[in-house]
């Protein structure tokens, strides 16, 4: 029997070849070609004395089941963006995150700030997909992906523009995004076998990480004292899902994380 992350790609395989066979590539670099660029987000996660923010379009996920209908995630993204998030991060999975290109589209157009394709990229033709829907970052998991093609999907995102977010769980992940071409990695709490999720893998994994890598701690964040926690550890920016989607104030919310990333008694361990 596969891992979770293997199931979650066979389904992702099968949808992407309905995709592909509406779609040819060539419709899809036309419409790339007419979006506008993508946004420079290296120097936007990566601030002096804070912590960034990207907060989650989530409606479902496969440890959680469903976690809020968000009947409109271009008015959700756009409290978050009020908020102060620096990121806004769509799930585009369709069957086991609910979400779809459609979210993408309807976020990208409301609000100015980078835009995160969160999906299971194992092909160029989804990279191709993100940007012609406008996004300006890509997720690529480490675990899904052979190092060949992870290094080819890292260089295709880059080359239209946008950043690679690149997923790694251990240090030995480490080494394999880094040699892949990663500007930007992102330490996942939740392990992708068995969805358990485990606040500490971000300070046993980050130290591997390059200095002039971007440091990203994904999920687990439950509130602003998990985004000092993570700033302690040494993360330029937190991923944040299901407790702002589960919030009945998201702009607030946001904005505590933000806050909490930005709090004064962070300096002295940030430098
Ligand atoms: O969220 C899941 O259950 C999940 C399961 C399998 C693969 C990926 C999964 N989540 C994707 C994410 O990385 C999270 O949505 C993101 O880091 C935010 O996490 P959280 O704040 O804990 O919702």
């Amino acid at each position: 029997m596969g891992t979770v992350l293997d199931d979650i790609v066979a389904g992702v395989r099968e949808d992407l070849a309905v995709r592909e066979a509406a779609t040819p590539l060539a419709e899809l670099k036309e419409r790339a070609a007419r979006v506008p660029g993508a946004i420079d987000c290296v120097s936007r996660l990566r601030v002096e004395d804070a912590v960034t923010v990207i907060a989650e379009v989530k409606r479902s996920s496969p440890s959680k089941g469903a976690l809020a209908t968000i009947t409109d995630p271009a008015a959700l993204a756009a409290e978050y963006e009020k908020g102060g998030a620096t990121v806004i991060s769509v799930l585009t999975e369709q069957r086991k995150f609910n979400g779809s290109l459609a979210d993408l589209d309807s976020v990208r157009a409301a609000v100015d700030i980078p835009v995160l394709r969160k999906d299971f990229v194992v092909t160029p033709y989804q990279v191709w997909e993100a940007r012609a829907h406008g996004a300006d970052l890509v997720l690529l998991i480490v675990a899904a992906l052979e190092q060949t093609v992870l290094t080819s999907l890292v260089e295709r995102v880059h080359s239209l523009g946008m950043t690679a977010l690149v997923e790694v769980h251990d240090t030995e992940e480490v080494v394999r995004a880094v040699d892949a071409g990663a500007r930007v990695i992102g330490v996942n709490a939740r392990d992708l076998k068995t969805l358990e999720v485990d606040r500490g893998t971000f300070a046993r994994v980050a130290p591997a990480i390059p200095a002039d890598v971007v440091k990203i701690a994904e999920s687990g964040v439950r509130g602003p004292h998990d985004v000092m926690d993570y700033a302690r550890a040494g993360a330029d920016a937190v991923l944040v899902g299901e407790a702002l989607v589960t919030d009945d104030a998201p702009r607030q919310s946001v904005a505590d994380l933000v806050a909490a990333g930005a709090h004064p008694s962070l300096r002295a361990v940030r430098q």
